[in-house]
């Protein structure tokens, strides 16, 4: 098996997923006009490549997918999947299961996959080549192709035969070989007419660039003598330049000797006139020190005269403190024993004011102790007093309490007694009672007097009979009485009961009145006794205002008293300060009086000191001065000295200005040199440096040198391309490599040519070869399909087999050969299918596709088919699209097509069966299938 399922979707009639399962052997396809068979065929074709929209019966590639019907709309793409078994490897890879894909869009864009990988069309086509499958191959046979294998043009019959022979791998190649020469040959074309043009440009730019080289060996000469004269110059303005320098550090040497010694000078006179103002400096302070110890001796003069008379007027000072001590002494003493007494009188005064003032405390004390009495007892009132009316509330809270306990027993009362216990019954009952007991009392006593008379009458009997029934009566009364009194008085009584409730209300009403009476006596004695306290704090008030302004009199006194005694107090401080003052005057009298004497001995020894200084200075002031005169003799001599040196240095100076003079003139000959070969060449003569330690001809033979090249650079002439010596180089780089080029075409257009030689005469070999084969298989599968007869195929151009025309003769039995044009339908079908399976005998195509070439077929010749047909299908799968009956039955499996829905194509399994000896086709669910309805002829 080649084809093992297909897989539709959106393609033509197919609008919903179709997969189709293929068997081995032949397998009918069948189903009625338009129900999608072809269309089926159409999706192999075109998953296999096919891209001829005329092939695929459609008028542009979109016709493809479905278009919608009444009821669906259309769909966008349509997507066709073929999976081929692959285990004996008719394909040309690896794999044991190749699926092929393809998808186009509405947009117009396709998609190719092989094994779900996207690849291109080509790829596919790869694929398939020379296996007899593809899209122009031989594996499907309609009738539209069996018109084109009879077809008049003997060329449209070749392809049969080259797939056959496997060469149309090698047309390929040869159309791409030739395409290839066919583009070489327009390659070389080019290139030649570029060569042409490129070498008249080579041999132009040659001259201009030997001309441009000659010139240029000439510049580089002209330069190289130009370089030698300039260093050769540039050598003796050196030498000169060098010359000068030499004398100039000569010069600047002797300079910096004499600017040297002419520093020694400098300080050699600096030192000394430092010398020098440093003695007269000395000598300055030597005057200064004579001058300052005359003025000291001086001042000492004027010192010991102040002293003297400072002396005297301490002496007096003391003399007057003295007196002045004696008379505050007396004094002092006077006030002292006054103080005394004053202060005895002052003591007795603050008794007397102590005494008071603990009267006034202790009449405080007891008032304060009064006040608070007061407060106790108003304390205590308000105490009672809340108290009262705290109980009268409580009072008349009982009150209320005793109303509704009085108003309950009375409403209770009132319920309980009804008619029952009257007032009336009660006071008749009680009146009968105390009737009765009267009564009986009286009888008692009448019996008592009669029991005094029975003592004197003893023979009188004393009755109790009569007492006895007068009790019993008296009981019988009690009892009506006892009637009298309801029972429920008890309940009243008892301890929840109304009347021990009143009762407890009253007790405790009784005892809240009784605590108030108690308490109201209370308030009573205590605001009696707040009263007479009262009293008695107005009269301790008086006592202690009175006693209060006693104190503040006394107090006043001795305040009085007191500033007097102050004041006495203050005069004796004061004097004794200023007795004290007096004594530290007469100390201090006498340390003056002594310190003084000692500054005037002090000035004494002092002045005498200051004398014999001032005669060593001035001794000394002397000396200096003499070395002084000296030295400045000496330094005017060294001051000429410098002088001279400075004048020296001066002239040296000014010679190696001069130098430096001719040095920077040389310089600018120096720089003149380069700027003036700068200006020449645009280069700089350094880069020429090398040529400074050259031996350099001489100057005059280099000028002349360069007179003569510059002479024959005139010769050549202003017109030089200077570009010409590149210019020549990338034309002679061009020039050649068009010529590798065109070397390289020649030789590939060589190989190319001996390939197509090659496979052209491989192909005329194999395509030979084929023909002949199917030449011989044709005449016996011709006998054998028409029963006998002959037929023949013949080239047209034996010359030019790969290109030449095959011509078909056929000679049904017992006809002559005729051409085909003459057969008929049914003649030319057996042809083709002749030549079909003639072309398979030698190249089996692993599936084979057979769209209704039965359709012209009579049942004779159905049969012939039919044979010949189950022998290739031991090796091929065929799928037949038919309406032929023979043909189905002939058939190892079915498959039907149908469309249960208007325009939409579904797949139905049939399968074949024999019911009373006679072929039958089942549906799915074993019912039989009318093949009228499904087919088109019996
Ligand atoms: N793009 C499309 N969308 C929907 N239907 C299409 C499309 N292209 C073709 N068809 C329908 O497919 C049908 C043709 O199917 P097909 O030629 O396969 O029939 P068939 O079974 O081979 O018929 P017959 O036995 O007559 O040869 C037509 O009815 C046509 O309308």
């Amino acid at each position: 098996m080649f084809l093992k399922c297909l897989d539709i979707v959106g393609f033509k009639s197919f609008a919903d997923k179709t997969h189709i399962d293929f068997a081995d052997g032949i397998t009918s396809l069948l189903g009625p006009n338009g129900c999608g068979k072809s269309n089926i065929v159409d999706s192999i074709k075109w998953v296999l490549g096919e891209q001829s929209t005329k092939t695929l019966r459609a008028g542009r590639m979109e016709d493809v997918i479905f278009n919608g019907t009444d009821k669906r709309k259309p769909l966008q793409y349509a997507e066709v999947a073929l999976t081929i078994d692959n285990s004996e490897r008719n394909l040309p890879t690896d794999l044991t299961e190749v699926e092929i894909k393809r998808r186009v869009f509405r947009s117009g864009e396709s998609e190719y996959y092989i094994n779900k990988n996207r690849c291109l069309l080509k790829n596919i086509r790869e694929l398939f080549f020379d296996t007899g499958v593809g899209k122009s191959a031989y594996s499907i046979l309609e009738q539209g192709k069996i018109d084109q294998i009879l077809s008049q043009r003997p060329e449209d019959r070749r392809y049969i035969f080259e797939e056959a022979a496997g060469i149309s791998r090698f047309k390929m190649e040869c159309n791409e070989a030739s395409k290839k020469i066919e583009r070489t040959d327009e390659n070389i074309n080019q290139a030649e007419s570029l060569m042409k043009v490129e070498k008249r440009s080579y041999e132009s730019l040659k001259t201009q660039a030997e001309k441009a080289k000659s010139y240029n060996e000439l510049v580089k000469r002209q330069l190289s003598v130009d370089v030698d004269i300039h260093y050769s110059k540039l050598k003796t303005y050196l030498a000169l330049k060098d010359m000068r320098s030499e004398r100039n550090k000569s010069l600047a040497a002797q300079v910096e000797a004499l600017k040297s010694s002419l520093e020694s000078f400098r300080v050699n006179i600096e030192e000394e006139q430092a010398r020098m103002q440093s003695e007269s400096q000395k000598s300055h302070s030597l005057q200064y020190a004579i001058n300052r110890n005359e003025e000291a001796v001086n001042s000492r003069n004027d010192k010991i005269a102040f002293l003297e008379s400072t002396y005297r007027d301490y002496i007096n000072a003391k003399k007057e403190a003295e007196n002045r001590a004696e008379s505050i002494k007396s004094s002092l003493d006077r006030d002292k024993s006054e103080l005394e007494r004053m202060q005895a009188e002052l003591d007795e005064k603050h008794q007397i004011l102590e005494e008071s003032q603990r009267q006034v405390k202790r009449a405080n004390l007891m008032l304060s102790d009064d006040l608070k009495l007061i407060d106790d007892f108003k304390a205590k009132v308000t105490a009672e007093e809340n108290l009262i009316s705290e109980n009268e509330e409580k009072i008349e809270k009982l009150g209320a309490s005793l109303k509704e306990v009085v108003d309950s027993l009375a409403s209770e009362l009132d319920k309980m007694m009804g008619e029952k216990y009257s007032f009336k019954r009660r006071s008749s009952a009680e009146k009968n009672f105390n009737d009765r007991l009267d009564m009986i009392i009286r009888d008692l006593k009448e019996k008592a007097e009669l029991q005094k008379s029975i003592s004197s009458f003893s023979d009188k009997i004393i009755s109790f009979e009569n007492i006895i029934s007068a009790l019993q009566e008296l009981k019988n009364d009690f009892l009506s009485y006892k009637d009298t009194i309801p029972p429920f008085i008890d309940s009243f009584l008892s301890p929840d009961g109304l009347l021990t409730k009143k009762r407890e209300i009253s007790e405790k009403e009784a005892l809240l009145r009784d605590a108030n009476v108690r308490s109201r006596e209370k308030i009573v004695s205590f605001k009696s006794q707040i009263a007479s306290l009262e009293v008695e704090v107005d009269n301790l008030r008086d006592t202690i205002k009175n006693m209060e302004i006693q104190l503040a009199s006394v107090e006043a006194g001795i305040s009085s008293f007191k500033a007097v005694k102050d004041n006495l107090e203050r005069s004796i401080d004061e004097k004794e300060i200023s007795f004290a003052d007096s004594q530290s005057a007469i100390t201090i009298a006498n340390s003056r009086i002594e310190a003084t004497a000692n500054q005037l001995r002090q000035a004494d020894s002092e002045k005498a000191e200051l004398l014999n200084q001032i005669i060593e200075l001035k001794k000394q002031l002397k000396e200096l001065q003499d070395e002084i005169n000296e030295r400045y003799s000496a330094l005017s001599s060294k001051e000429k000295e410098k002088n001279d040196t400075i004048d020296k240095i001066n002239y040296l100076n000014n010679e190696i200005e001069k130098n430096e003079l001719w040095i920077n003139n040389t310089q600018d000959l120096i720089q003149n040199l380069y700027a003036s070969f700068y200006n020449t060449y645009s280069r700089n003569l350094k880069e020429f440096e090398d040529r400074m330690d050259a031996e350099l001809g001489e100057q005059v033979l280099l000028e002349n040198e360069l007179a003569e090249i510059k002479k024959q650079l005139q010769t050549l002439g202003p017109n030089i391309n200077h570009m010409a010596v590149d210019e020549f180089e990338g034309a002679k780089e061009r020039y050649e490599f068009l010529q590798k080029q065109l070397d390289d075409m020649y030789k590939s257009k060589h190989d190319l040519e001996t390939v197509l030689a090659e496979i052209e005469t491989r192909s005329k070999e194999m395509f030979l070869n084929t023909y002949k084969q199917i030449s011989e298989n044709f005449q016996v599968m011709f006998r054998r399909l028409f029963g006998g007869g002959r037929a023949e195929i013949t080239l047209q151009d034996p010359e030019n087999v790969l290109t030449s025309g095959i011509d078909i003769f056929a000679q049904p039995p017992g006809k002559k050969l005729i051409s085909l044009t003459l057969l008929s339908g049914g003649e030319r079908s057996m042809t083709a299918v002749a030549l079909l399976f003639a072309t398979y005998m030698v190249k089996p195509s692993p599936f084979c596709i057979l769209d209704e070439i039965d359709a012209a077929l009579d049942d004779k010749n159905i049969g012939f088919f039919l044979s010949v047909l189950e022998d290739f299908a031991k090796d091929s799968q065929f799928i037949i699209i038919t309406h032929n009956k023979h043909t189905v039955m002939g058939s190892a499996s079915l498959l039907g097509v149908t469309q249960m829905e208007a325009g939409v194509s579904t797949t139905v399994s049939y399968k074949l069966a024999r019911i009373k000896g006679e072929a039958v086709i089942l549906n799915e669910n074993d019912n039989q299938v009318d093949f009228d309805s499904e087919g088109r002829r019996t």
